[in-house]
C-alpha cells in the first residue's frame, strides 16, 4: 500500500479548530500521514487570539530539515507565516522540494486578530506565492495580494487570474466564505475558470474553515490527484465540516473534521 504524507508549516491553535491542529486532523481524516513544522505558538480560542510567540528562525529551519531529511512529504502546505524573515528562511527549502505546495496566505483571523506582520504582504507576493501550486486566499487576503477591491464573483475571477498570471502561482482558489449571499469559490487553473458551489450553512461556527479547506486540498494532492479533483474534494470536505456543526466553545466554534464521514446521516 502506498503511504501518502503531507507536511504543514503553520501556527498553532490549542483549541484545535485552526492552524496546525486543524491541518493534522484533516490529513488524518483523508488517510494521509500528517507532519508539522510550527512557526508560531498562539494562545487562541473560539473568542479570539490572546497571545502570540514566534519561533526562532533557526528552530523553524531545523524542524523543516528534521522532516525533509527523514520522511519526504508528498505535498506541503504553509499557513501562518507571520514575518518576512520567516518567509525568507523557508523559501530556499520550499524551492528545492519537488512536490505540490499549497500556500494559504493567512493574514487576519475571522476574530479580527492580525496573524501576519504588516510588512509581510510584499514578501508573501515575492517569496511564497510564485512557488505555489495553489494559493488559497479568502476575499480580504486576495484583495490585499493583488491590491484590488473584490465585491462580485467577476472580481473573484479577475483576482484568481491575476494571482496566476501576474504573481506566478500555478493555480488560485478565491474562497467565498466572506460573502453572505452564497459560498461559491472560484478556481483558476490551466487557464480555465471553475466555480465551486455549495449550500451556505447559517452558522457562526466557522473558526478554521480556511485552514481545513486548504489542508484537505493538500491531502488530495499528496495522493496524486489533479488540482481540479483535489479542490473539488476539499470543497465537499469543508462543506460537511461546516454543516455537521459541533457547537463547541463560547465564541465562533470550530468545524467538524469528521463531518465528511457523516455525509447522508441526520444531524446537520
Ligand atoms: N457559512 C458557510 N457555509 C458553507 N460554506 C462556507 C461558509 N463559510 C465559509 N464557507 C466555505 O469555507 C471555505 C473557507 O472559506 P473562508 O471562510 O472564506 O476562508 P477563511 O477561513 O480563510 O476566511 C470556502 O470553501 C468557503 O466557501
Ligand atoms: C494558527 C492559525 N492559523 C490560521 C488561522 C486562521 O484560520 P482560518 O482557517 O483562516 O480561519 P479563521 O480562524 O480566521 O476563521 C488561525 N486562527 N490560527
Amino acid at each position: 500500500m502506498a503511504i501518502h504524507t503531507a507536511l504543514t508549516i503553520a501556527g498553532t491553535d490549542p483549541t484545535g479548530g485552526a492552524g496546525v491542529q486543524a491541518d493534522l486532523k484533516t490529513f488524518q481524516e483523508r488517510e494521509v500521514f500528517g507532519m508539522s513544522v510550527i512557526t508560531s505558538v498562539l494562545a487562541q480560542n473560539t473568542t479570539g487570539v490572546q497571545m502570540i510567540n514566534h519561533m526562532p528562525l533557526d528552530l523553524i529551519q531545523a524542524q523543516l530539515d528534521s522532516v525533509l531529511t527523514d520522511i519526504p512529504p508528498s505535498a506541503v502546505k504553509t499557513g501562518m507565516i507571520a514575518t518576512p524573515e520567516m518567509m525568507e528562511a523557508l523559501v530556499d527549502r520550499l524551492q528545492a522540494i519537488d512536490v505540490p505546495y499549497i500556500c494559504d496566505p493567512v493574514m487576519i483571523a475571522k476574530s479580527g486578530d492580525p496573524l501576519m506582520d504588516e510588512h509581510s504582504r510584499k514578501s508573501l507576493r515575492e517569496t511564497l506565492v510564485p512557488l505555489a501550486t495553489i494559493v488559497t486566499p479568502n476575499i480580504p487576503e486576495a484583495s490585499d495580494l493583488i491590491e484590488m477591491k473584490i465585491e462580485t464573483v467577476a472580481d473573484m475571477e479577475k483576482a484568481a487570474k491575476l494571482i496566476v498570471n501576474e504573481l506566478g502561482a500555478k493555480a488560485a482558489v478565491i474562497k467565498g466564505g466572506y460573502r453572505t449571499d452564497h459560498s461559491t469559490d472560484v478556481l483558476f487553473s490551466n487557464q480555465t475558470m471553475t466555480h465551486l458551489h455549495a449550500d451556505r450553512t447559517n452558522t457562526k461556527h466557522l473558526h478554521g474553515t480556511g485552514c481545513t479547506f486548504s489542508a484537505a486540498i493538500t491531502a488530495e494532492l499528496a495522493k496524486g490527484k489533479s488540482i481540479e479533483e483535489a479542490v473539488s474534494i476539499g470543497k465537499a470536505f469543508i462543506t460537511d465540516a461546516i454543516s455537521y456543526t459541533l457547537n463547541l466553545g463560547s465564541g465562533n466554534g470550530p468545524t467538524n473534521h469528521w463531518g465528511f464521514r457523516l455525509k447522508g446521516l441526520p444531524g446537520k
